[in-house]
């Protein structure tokens, strides 16, 4: 039987792969780097010699306490032990900056994470990431609509940022070997609510209406969240077909009916 790795580490041998991530965000000269789980600091080590300020984060004590010694006088990199998924991300960001985040994220929680990102994205914190995670989480993050991988995730993401898929790890460059392979995505972090016209907590619960059940058409999910066939029929763009499935539709006939749907009904 395989051992699974606690707090999913899976640490990143390629020397290639780890420049390759920090060559991603350019130059970091003047940058702040927010670091998600920098483990033994395989990408924390060019991190360091590269960016104005680096903030890790990290989960396991003892790998705190290791980065922290090898770091200890290196003023700018400031190792942090805590939870990314509880930690106040924008409270460890001076005041005023915004910062690029990096990660080979632990594959256990890697759509946690990414909520908690596209809120500090949204709150204008974090201008772009280099983030790696599971290949079939990424194919979802990036997938446009109409194609297989697209789905709540895909569209979240996509209402939060503009994704490039970087390139793919087999399983050896890491140690110990994980069951799949990795994928590093670029985001551009631009949230699109207000080009859209539609307010950040209703439409992502919206989206979530919308994306409820996969087998529902569209229609039949809103059904089911508890609007009536006037009030769909009301809303519903005459382009749209009537059997659509969330998952064929873009960003911008969602919104429209979100938008249409939102308003206050008269009568
Ligand atoms: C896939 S490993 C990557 C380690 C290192 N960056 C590398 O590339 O070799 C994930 C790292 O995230 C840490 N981690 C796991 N859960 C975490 C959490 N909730 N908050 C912060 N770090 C976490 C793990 O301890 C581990 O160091």
């Amino acid at each position: 039987m395989k051992h699974k790795p606690k707090l999913g580490q899976n640490f990143l041998v390629d020397d290639h792969a780890r420049h390759a991530i920090v060559d991603a965000l350019g130059d970091l000269s003047q940058r702040t780097v927010l670091e998600i789980g920098p483990g033994h600091g395989a990408i924390t080590d060019i991190l360091a010699t590269r960016c104005h300020r680096l903030i890790a984060l990290e989960l396991d004590s003892s790998l705190a306490a290791e980065l922290r010694f090898r770091f200890r006088e290196q003023p700018h990199v400031e190792i942090h032990e805590g939870d990314v998924l509880k930690a106040d991300l924008r409270a460890l960001i001076p005041a005023g900056e915004t910062a690029d985040v990096v990660g080979n994220l632990p594959y256990y929680i890697t759509s946690d994470i990414l909520l908690r990102l596209f809120a500090a994205g949204s709150a204008g914190a974090l201008t772009r990431g280099v983030l790696m995670m599971q290949r079939e989480v990424a194919d979802r993050v990036a997938a446009a609509p109409g194609v297989r991988d697209y789905g709540l995730l895909s569209a979240t993401a996509q209402m939060n940022a503009q994704v490039d898929n970087l390139f793919t790890l087999p399983p050896s460059a890491f140690s110990p070997p994980p069951e799949v392979y990795s994928t590093v995505l670029r985001l551009h972090f631009a949230p699109r609510f207000v080009e859209l016209g539609v307010d950040v907590a209703g439409f992502d619960l919206f989206l979530k209406r919308c994306f409820a059940q996969k087998r529902k058409t569209l229609h039949n999910n809103l059904r089911a969240a508890g609007y009536t066939p006037e009030q769909l029929a009301a809303a519903w763009p005459t382009e749209m077909p009537s059997q659509a499935r969330a998952e064929s539709l873009g960003l911008e006939p969602m919104a429209a009916l979100y938008r249409w749907l939102a308003q206050p009904q008269i009568g």
